[in-house]
């Protein structure tokens, strides 16, 4: 199958910075593929790319079989849907209202059954009546996404979807986002919060610089960088830390077969904890 997203040796210049070195990755149709770095790494620049709204210096993309002008195309803006944080909804009218005027615009079919679907998918169906300038931050960004999905985009960009929001809402959005990637829609997110990547993404790419320093699945990272040790909880508290060797073998039989486990855990480390490990920087 073709990939959905492929970039390939791909740099950006603003004047002398260099946002973008040499960065090359793909994302397959289907994936939930997450683009991780802290502030200034170079993510809404790669988005930018993309989405056919910022020209590379150098490097190729091909999205969906699109490539240069076609990136700036109608039938390839057709295809995609892209999520800022650049709202642009109408404050005293309502959700119904807003997504009509919006489906008039992308003159999307059906659009009263459409507008119903989407608010399905953000789980924001009883809510339509009510309006915009009423809502949380939480209920606009899952507006924003449900507007983002009413042309029935076969791939999905967000940039930083859940920033800000409280966990309640986030968890809203992700719901939404694993439902619409189990119908089919390919998602790219870009992210700082690395337990998103963690719970939402197939796999993830870590930026930092402008490079890519580590692309893979989630727990794979986590397994790459663990330090092969397993901790073992005795039931009067102690615990030991041996190492994931055939020579601890002997101590675990003996632990366990005299009834003195409580638990035994391999100690990997979270994403985050990666990160700062491979680039010596905090994420936010
Ligand atoms: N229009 C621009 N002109 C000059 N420099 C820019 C411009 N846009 C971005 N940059 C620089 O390029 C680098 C990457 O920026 P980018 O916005 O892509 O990072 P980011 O990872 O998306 O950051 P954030 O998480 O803060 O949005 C930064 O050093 C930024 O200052």
């Amino acid at each position: 199958m073709q990939n959905a997203i492929e970039v390939n040796n791909l740099a950006k210049m603003y004047g002398e910075t260099q946002s973008l070195k040499h960065v090359s990755f793909e994302v397959k149709q289907g994936e939930i593929f997450g683009y991780l770095g802290p502030s200034g790494s170079g993510k809404t620049t790669t988005l930018k790319i993309l989405t056919g709204q910022l020209i590379q210096t150098k490097g190729d993309v091909t999205v969906l079989g699109a490539t240069d002008q076609k990136l700036r195309s109608a039938s390839f803006l057709k295809e995609i849907g892209v999520m800022t944080d650049n709202s642009g909804l109408y404050e005293r009218l309502t959700i119904q209202e807003n997504l009509q005027l919006f489906a008039t615009l992308y003159e999307v079919k059906q659009a009263k059954a459409r507008i119903s679907e989407v608010l399905t998918i953000v789980g924001l169906e009883q809510e339509h009546k009510k309006a915009i300038k009423s809502l949380s931050k939480g209920m606009r960004q899952r507006v924003i996404l449900a507007r983002t999905l009413l042309h029935k985009p076969t791939l999905l960009f967000l940039d930083e979807p859940t920033a800000a929001l409280d966990p309640a809402s986030k968890q809203h959005i992700h719901d939404g986002l694993r439902e619409l990637n189990k119908q089919g829609t390919t998602i790219f997110l870009t992210t700082h919060d690395m337990q998103e990547a963690q719970d939402l993404c197939d796999r993830t790419a870590i930026l930092h610089e402008g490079a890519i320093v580590e692309l893979g699945n989630p727990k794979d990272i986590c397994r790459k960088y663990a330090d092969n040790v397993i901790e073992i909880e005795l039931k009067d508290g102690t615990i030991k830390q041996l190492p994931l060797s055939a020579d601890s073998a002997q101590e675990v039989y003996q632990v366990l077969s005299e009834g003195k486990v409580e638990a035994i855990s391999s100690i990997e480390p979270s994403l985050g904890e990666v990160f700062i490990k491979l680039t010596g920087r905090k994420l936010a």
